[in-house]
């Protein structure tokens, strides 16, 4: 997945400077938590510039003899007391820092984790807005990742990192003033190893980040291959290729532990190596120090203040060493959540889109060209015009468009050329949401919602009880078949509506749609592999939920249609014929063969003679009277 037209990221501790841009954070609605967690870590940072004063203090003015600077000149002269008030100032700016440290922590911390926690919802809002064929581009399992781990990834640095660096960042700026006001020279030498240390931190960063985005994108892999190979468990089962499969998921989850190792081992040694580049720093600066000292250019209370400055100073580096390799994930991670909030692959909607008082439900293909991405057109000029009200049936050989024609008026989908309309209006100006609401949609197989069988009925609709999903059901005529289910409306339907046959899953569908009382519907193969009677209780509640609707059904089983249906016939994207089964099969070639196809290969019994249209009504109208609708 290249990464596409991202813009240029900035790389090492700058990242984490510039979160709003690098990490899609947006920090306007934590303002007053940030502010008052910086104010804080202002604060603590002033605490720690005079933290080591007292302590230089007692070694210039107690222990050794030099003067209080005029501003304390209050302090009392007598030694014992004087060393009593600067220890007790030594106790109490430990507990301000204390207290700044917990309360800068808190806040800054908080406003992360919400931070992060609106990140994920626009993430999810974001992956729900995109089109179907961004889904069908991209597997479930990594966008899972991506919402699941590198969103985790990002908090935990964003709550742990963050406030080490924003409480370090005043900390240090002060302490290298303070310092070249003191002795400029002095400074100079102490810090020399700063740009080294700098050298070290941003190298090992970025080979860090590096092996943990190898880490996050083989973790990604594997859990789509996870995802994967469980949805298709049956189908993994029945070809016995189990051990194959796992091990394919062993190889990706092999690839995800070797880039993690990877990861940990070159953490493992940028700590020591930060700690080598501090030691030699702290030596160079006793060495120096202390000869100053003896030369009486530096007070021992002087050198103790560099000193404590110096090792608070490298104390983030430190810090930061400990927390690269988080740091190095949650960038990765960011990066991968970047991409996805970088793609915009919705349907687009208008920026006003109309929303007429009412729908007569004419539907109309003016032109209709379409393809996927770059590909040869699915569909070429189509040009229908289906009735308010009115049942139109497609059929035509697989692969021919039909799903593909129903698929471009809820637009799931837009037209290359051309345009769908809806009552005149083309559907791109309507307003989504709007539009929808006036579409029921009955896929082959719907995939249920993991809940109960009556909650799956009402979703979507304005209706919302059991009661209500019951009256739906007995609307569309599928009642007796739920109410036979061991716990009848309560069922609970499992994963994607498994736990129920393909019969009983259509006939969730036919009430579903019944529920949303839409005045369009669509059908993709409604009764695409079901058993006769099943056929004909779905083939019922059909006709019951058609009624007044326009309704535009794709189908294989043409003896369906033959009664109450226009018929389009669509070969390679076009449609070659129209009109009533009467119309076509006594004229129309495709159809003919389409039809007479239908009748040998159907699960209905052949008869003699079957070929005559007048015969074939009477043995589709005999099975609709059998089933009772
Ligand atoms: N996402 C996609 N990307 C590229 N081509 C696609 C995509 N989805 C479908 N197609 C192609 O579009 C063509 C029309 O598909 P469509 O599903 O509309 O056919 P159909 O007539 O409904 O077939 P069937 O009767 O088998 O359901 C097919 O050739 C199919 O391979």
């Amino acid at each position: 997945m290249a990464p596409g037209g991202l813009r240029a990221r900035p790389s090492g501790l700058l990242a984490i400077f510039r979160p709003r841009r690098t990490w899609e954070l947006d920090l306007r609605p934590v303002r007053a938590a940030v502010g008052a967690g910086v104010a804080l870590s202002a604060a603590r940072a002033c605490l720690q510039w005079i933290a080591p004063v007292p302590l230089k203090l007692v070694f210039d003015s107690v222990l050794g003899h030099h003067p209080l600077p005029g501003v304390l000149s209050w302090m009392p002269t007598a030694p014992t007391p004087r060393l009593l008030v600067l220890t007790g100032a030594m106790v109490v700016i430990a507990l301000l820092l204390g207290l700044t440290a917990f309360g800068a922590t808190a806040f800054l911390a908080s406003a992360g984790q919400r931070v992060v926690h609106q990140l994920r919802c626009r993430l999810f809002a974001h992956l729900s807005a995109q089109s179907r064929s961004f889904h069908q581009r991209h597997a479930q399992g990594d966008l899972l990742s991506r919402l699941g781990g590198d969103v985790q990834a990002m908090q935990s640095v964003v709550v742990n990192v963050v406030p080490v660096v924003a409480e370090n960042t005043l900390t240090i700026g002060g302490m290298v003033a303070i310092m070249l006001v003191l002795d400029w020279q002095f400074s100079l030498l102490a810090l020399g190893m700063l740009p080294v240390l700098v050298l070290v931190v941003r190298h090992y960063l970025a080979v860090i980040r590096e092996a943990q985005r190898e880490a996050r994108r083989a973790e990604g892999d594997a859990i789509t291959a996870a995802q994967q190979i469980l949805t298709a468990l049956p189908v993994v089962q029945a070809s016995g290729t189990e051990e194959l499969e796992v091990a394919r998921y062993g190889g990706l989850a092999a690839r995800s532990l070797a880039a993690n190792r990877r990861a940990v081992v070159l953490q493992s040694r940028f700590t020591p190596l930060v700690a080598v580049v501090m030691t030699c720093s702290t030596a160079l600066v006793t060495l120096v120090g202390a000869r100053e000292v003896l030369a009486g250019r530096l007070t021992a209370g002087d050198l103790l203040l560099f000193a404590a400055y110096f090792r608070a100073m490298y104390s983030p580096a430190r810090q930061l060493a400990k927390l690269a390799g988080m740091l190095g994930r949650g960038q990765a991670s960011a990066e991968r959540v970047s991409e996805m909030l970088r793609i915009h692959d919705e349907v687009p909607k208008p920026l006003a889109g109309r929303r007429p008082p009412a729908v007569r439900g004419r539907v109309t293909f003016d032109g209709v060209t379409f393809a996927h991405g770059e590909g040869a057109p699915v569909l070429a000029d189509v040009r229908l015009d289906v009735e308010p009200g009115e049942r139109r049936a497609f059929v035509g050989a697989t692969g021919a468009g039909k799903s593909t024609l129903l698929r471009l008026v809820p637009r799931f989908a837009d037209v290359t050329t051309g345009a769908v309309r809806l009552d005149g209006t083309d559907v791109r100006q309507l307003d989504l949401d709007w539009l929808r609401q006036q579409i029921a949609w009955v896929p082959q197989d719907l995939a249920l919602l993991r809940s109960s069988l009556w909650e799956n009925i009402v979703y979507g609709s304005r209706w919302t009880s059991r009661s209500d999903a019951v009256a739906a059901a007995r609307a569309a005529g599928v009642h007796e078949v739920i109410a036979a289910l061991r716990d009848g409306y309560d069922t609970d339907v499992g994963e994607a509506g498994g736990r129920l046959s393909g019969g009983q899953r259509q006939c969730v569908a036919l009430a579903r749609a019944m529920a949303r009382e839409a005045p369009i519907l669509l059908l993709d193969e409604p009764t695409a592999g079901l058993d006769a009677s099943t056929r004909s209780v779905v083939g019922a509640a059909l006709d019951r939920l058609s009624e007044g609707r326009t309704t535009l059904l794709v189908t294989h089983h043409l003896q369906a249609v033959a009664d109450g249906y226009r018929i389009s016939v669509l070969c390679r994207g076009r449609i070659i014929e129209d009109g009533t089964h009467r119309e076509l099969v006594g004229s129309a070639t495709a159809y003919r063969q389409l039809y007479l196809a239908d009748v040998a290969h159907g699960d209905d019994e052949p008869r003699a003679g079957d070929a005559g249209p007048a015969q074939r009504l009477s043995v589709v109208g005999q099975l609709r009277a059998g089933s009772g609708g």
